[in-house]
């Protein structure tokens, strides 16, 4: 469609018309659009999606616009701009600087900003487990039983369930986040802290959990983690689906995406994006002595460790 008729069917006022052609300039440099049917004239030409912002399409099955509107909303936003007042204290995390106190405790008393983040998390699971369950089904073959820690609502472990259906799936995470869900044959709630104990099982997943916390909180949570396999009396492990940084490689912007998400923990969180010799450091230091790491999706990884 011509930007011309793209504009009138706009529900805009008729004043800011002539700012859309600008408005289209920039978010195709950006990368959101691709002329199509380029014309001298700036309202007879035709746009198209990308790969990518094809996913910002509300209706899309994959769509990742509940992550994008939460890392925009002003209780994840305004943090930024506490950064240099963070800087000069010792508060933890920026988060904390903004709001007094940890994302987590904020999200347990919060109601809207709880479903905001669950839904967030939930969008990016989506995206992940269509890829993990197609190009990784050999991690989970097998598995009798599966804790998902920190599963949020249990859009992964949902999947895996029905995918896996020989496999017991239990979606541990806050009381606040699993409250009053309803699990199914092979899947349930379980309310806890994983800090302090987690339920034992075959395999522990840890999907975009370790990246929150920093070295020290990781050895404890891996340290339960290697408890809960240990229980099953089975050579167990856990599956780690988290960003390997790559400094050196790839190109300009993914590289600037990688050091985002890690100033984006540092922000929210007291975590980190790790580098693949981080990671092999912290894996030890838990006291694993194998591991795995497989390229899943742009900058996602999926890490087995072993005891
Ligand atoms: C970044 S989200 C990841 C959610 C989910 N794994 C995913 O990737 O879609 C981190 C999750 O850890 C949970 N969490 C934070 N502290 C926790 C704790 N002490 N015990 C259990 N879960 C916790 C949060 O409630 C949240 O659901």
């Amino acid at each position: 469609m011509p930007l011309s008729k793209l504009i009138s069917s706009l529900p805009i006022h008729p004043s800011k018309k002539s700012c859309i052609p600008r408005l289209m300039r920039v978010m195709t440099q950006a990368g959101f659009f691709v002329e199509h049917n380029v014309n001298e004239n700036e309202l007879e030409i035709e746009y198209m999606l990308t790969d990518e912002s094809i996913l910002l399409l509300k209706d899309h099955p994959m769509s990742v616009t509940p992550f994008l509107q939460a890392v925009l909303h002003p209780i994840l936003a305004n943090p930024w701009h506490e950064l240099s007042t963070w800087l000069k204290t010792d508060d933890p995390t920026t988060f904390e600087t903004a709001h007094g106190m940890l994302i987590w405790d904020y999200a347990a008393r919060e109601p809207n900003f709880n479903n905001l983040f669950n839904d967030a998390m939930a969008s990016d699971a989506r995206l992940v487990t269509s890829v993990v369950i197609e190009k990784c089904t050999g991690v989970f073959n097998g598995l009798e039983s599966l804790v998902d820690v920190g599963g949020g609502t249990g859009t992964m472990a949902m999947a895996l369930a029905k995918s896996f259906p020989k496999m017991d799936c239990t979606v541990f995470d806050l009381p606040h986040v699993v409250h009053g869900l309803q699990g199914s044959d092979n899947l349930n709630y379980v309310g806890g802290d994983m800090f302090k104990k987690i339920p034992p099982a075959d395999a522990i997943l840890l999907k975009w959990i370790l990246h929150d916390w920093n070295d020290e909180e990781c050895l404890k949570i891996l340290k339960n983690c290697k408890d809960a396999i240990a229980k099953k009396c089975k050579k167990g492990k856990v599956i780690i689906i988290d960003m390997v940084l790559e400094k050196e490689k790839g190109n300009g912007e993914s590289v600037e995406t990688q050091l985002f998400f890690d100033m984006l923990m540092m922000v929210l969180a007291s975590g980190k994006e790790r580098t693949k010799k981080e990671w092999i450091k912290l894996i030890s230091s838990a006291g694993f002595s194998d591991y795995k790491i497989t390229p899943i999706l742009g900058l996602r990884s999926l890490i087995e460790i072993y005891p």
